[in-house]
């Protein structure tokens, strides 16, 4: 799938917001990509994870036992596109702050893909492989649908993503004044009781 086609999808499916937004990293940004608005739509789901599967096949990263995805967003991605490499998937929650992997068993020495929905900057990816390297993991990668930093997250590990969209985001204390003038809205879950 082309860049294009990808940002259509979220395009068509309402996902692509503007305003002003606190992202998960406490960064400001004029735009918020809604996945959820992609997930809920299970045949656009499929399209998309089909292709970032195909990305992961590609990369040659050798064998892969499961997708481990941050909670909430990167379940259903991470879901699908286990779906299309035919291994089992599980997800990290937060649990008094830290990710962490509650309900699920993962042997020492497990070779892991961290798939994502949207990367910014790299943050929650890399809080993921952190989380799954003290259990004895091997993080081969990290993917994603979008990485709204075209390039420049640190994930810990190399990072696939379906598309790259560069995004502008602002430290809170440096908004251009058009953006300092809208009400601040924080879409994602962390830091939700
Ligand atoms: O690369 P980063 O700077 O970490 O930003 C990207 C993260 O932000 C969103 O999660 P969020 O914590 O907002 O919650 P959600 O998964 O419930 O949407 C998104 O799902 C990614 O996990
Ligand atoms: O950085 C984030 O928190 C973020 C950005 C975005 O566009 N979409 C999203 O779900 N999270
Ligand atoms: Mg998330």
């Amino acid at each position: 799938m082309t860049k294009d086609e990808v940002l259509a999808v979220f395009r068509e499916s309402g996902a692509i917001l503007e305003g002003h937004f606190i992202l998960s990293s406490g960064l400001r940004s004029p735009v918020f990509l809604q996945k959820a608005r992609v997930f809920q739509y299970p045949e656009r789901t499929e399209i998309l994870c089909k292709a970032l599967a195909e990305r992961i096949r590609a990369a040659n990263l050798g064998p892969i036992d499961y997708i481990v995805s941050p909670a909430l967003g990167g379940i259903i991605p991470g879901y699908e596109t286990a779906r299309h490499l035919g291994v089992p998937a599980m997800w990290v929650e937060r649990e008094g702050g830290e990710l962490r992997l509650r309900r699920f068993n993962l042997e020492k020495g497990a070779r892991v893909i961290v798939v994502e929905d949207i990367v910014s900057t790299g943050l929650s990816s890399r809080e993921t492989v952190n989380a799954l390297r003290a259990m004895g993991a091997v993080v081969v990668g990290c993917a994603c649908l979008i990485d709204r930093s075209a390039g420049e997250a640190d994930c810990g590990v190399p990072l696939i993503a379906l598309a790259e969209y560069k995004v502008p985001a602002y430290p809170a204390d440096a908004l251009p004044p058009e953006l300092a003038a809208l009400p601040a809205v924080k879409p994602g879950s962390r830091g939700l009781a």
